[in-house]
């Protein structure tokens, strides 16, 4: 990497290091293996490349790659870097502010930590996105992938459309500054067909926004709410629900069963 032509005060490195989450990849060979999958014709968005740990192999494999960085030093560095190919586009500022790609799109990212549902919530509302692979604190990765046992409402929200999956361990030696927590991918992905007509999705998210009011102590008796008791009880049996199941235990695809078995 060249030197940078910007210095910068300790305390501004120090202050962004906090406030823009900046823990960066130690190892080029797990950029590497975190972009293996990148292909020629993918156009891939990277969120926060900082010094351009995930860049280089992305602008080696991809067709394009569109980069959002915040921190003015690093997206000084990255266009002295990379500016000149056609196949790099680099904007500066508040990814949560950008517009997403109209064409299909994936998204890979060593995310900042303090920003990740916000950029979860993102990708799931990115019409044209194909998948998106992020790397986020593992407790993150495992609370939204139910790999406690229990299902978030953003998993089950989403569940319809996407898939989320945990991917690999990345142990917290991996990034400089060692932060206090392990790190892991989380994958999404959009289903070729989503599990319920795109018309539905309203009023399913509706249904799991009752469920997760947690009255009542149990999906069923939430749903008891605006669902007169019988009909809530013959859907939970339908839909493999036992009636006293609490809400996080119940796994997302009973939840698409649910909402079928209550608008038959
Ligand atoms: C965890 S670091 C990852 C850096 C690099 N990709 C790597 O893997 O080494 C997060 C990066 O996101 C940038 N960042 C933080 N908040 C951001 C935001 N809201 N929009 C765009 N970039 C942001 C930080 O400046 C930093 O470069």
């Amino acid at each position: 990497m060249s030197r940078s032509r910007t210095p910068r005060s300790t305390y501004a490195r120090v202050s962004n290091r906090k406030r823009l989450s900046q823990n960066f990849l130690a190892d080029p060979r797990l950029a590497d293996r975190l972009t293996a999958d990148v292909g020629p014709d993918d156009l891939v968005v990277e969120v926060g490349p900082g010094g351009g740990m995930l860049t280089g192999p992305l602008l080696d494999r991809a067709r394009r790659v569109l980069a959002y960085e915040k921190d003015t030093h690093f997206a000084e560095r990255l266009r002295s870097r990379y500016g000149h190919l056609d196949r790099f586009r680099l904007r500066t500022g508040d990814f949560r502010d950008a517009e997403p790609p109209h064409e299909p799109f994936r998204v890979i990212a060593n995310v900042p930590f303090a920003i990740t549902t916000d950029i979860v919530r993102w990708c799931l509302d990115a019409p044209a996105l194909t998948s998106a692979s992020l790397l986020v604190q593992r407790e993150f990765a495992r609370k939204h992938t139910g790999d406690y046992g229990r299902w978030s409402k953003l998993a089950v929200d989403a569940w319809p459309e996407h898939e989320l999956a945990l991917g690999i361990r990345i142990g917290r030696e991996q990034f400089r500054p060692v932060p206090n927590v392990d790190g892991a991918v989380l994958h999404l992905t959009r289903r070729p067909k989503p599990l319920l007509p795109r018309r539905a999705l309203r009023d399913y998210r509706d249904m799991v926004a009752l469920g997760f009011t947690g009255v009542g102590g149990s999906l069923a008796a939430s749903l008891r709410q605006a669902v007169p008791a019988r009909a809530a009880a013959r859907a939970c049996a339908e839909a493999g629900i036992a009636k006293d199941a609490p809400v996080g235990l119940v796994h997302p695809d009973k939840w698409i069963a649910l909402y079928k078995a209550l608008t038959r």
